[in-house]
């Protein structure tokens, strides 16, 4: 399989969308936002700040893992944001006709609270926050990925991954 895929992944807030722009821009792959894949009922429900559900997210994730396997198809590797939060919904991903591979941003609770805190202009509310802590189930042995700490800047975050995924 030529193409890899690196899913840039975490909880709300931890930085995926400006750590996998910066990613894919140096690795000249192709960047897909995994919020654009989102139906307009689920960004209205989490704008409303209710958690999405199992069933809320099949949908959303199956159309990620199709545009995934859709570009490694046509010989492209890429890199997307999805919070990927529980081990079955990599498992989704996993599908696609591509190596998908991990990243997990993962860091405190205060650091990536205090970032949202800030963020200014995004539908998600920073209150969702713990639920999508609860949700979270962080790699475990035997998947393809790496954790790195989002405590460091978006720069070095990058070069670490690159370092692991070329
Ligand atoms: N490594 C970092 N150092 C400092 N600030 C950061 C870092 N990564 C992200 N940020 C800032 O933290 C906030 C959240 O980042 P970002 O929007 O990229 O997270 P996200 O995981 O894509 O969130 P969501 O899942 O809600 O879309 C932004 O304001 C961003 O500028
Ligand atoms: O699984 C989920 O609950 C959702 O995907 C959220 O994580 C959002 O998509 C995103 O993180 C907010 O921008």
């Amino acid at each position: 399989m030529a193409a890899t895929c690196l899913v840039v992944m975490g909880v709300s807030g931890s930085g995926k969308s400006t750590v996998a722009e910066l990613l894919a821009r140096r690795l000249g792959w192709v960047f897909a936002e995994g919020d654009e894949f989102h139906s307009a009922a689920n960004v209205a429900k989490m704008r409303a700040g209710e958690a999405l559900t199992d069933a809320d997210r099949e949908p959303w994730l199956a159309a990620l893992r199709d545009w995934i396997g859709e570009q490694a198809d046509a010989g492209r590797s890429t890199v997307v944001t999805c919070s990927a939060l529980r081990h079955h919904y990599r498992d989704v991903l996993r599908e696609a006709s591509a190596r998908v591979r991990f990243v997990h941003l993962d860091g405190s609770r205060d650091l990536i609270a205090e970032r949202l805190g800030h963020r200014k202009g995004h539908f998600m509310p920073p209150a969702l926050l713990d639920s999508q802590l609860a949700a979270l189930e962080p790699l475990v042995e035997g998947e393809d990925g790496i954790r790195v700490d989002v405590a460091h800047t978006p720069e070095e975050i990058v070069a670490q991954v690159v370092a692991y995924a070329v």
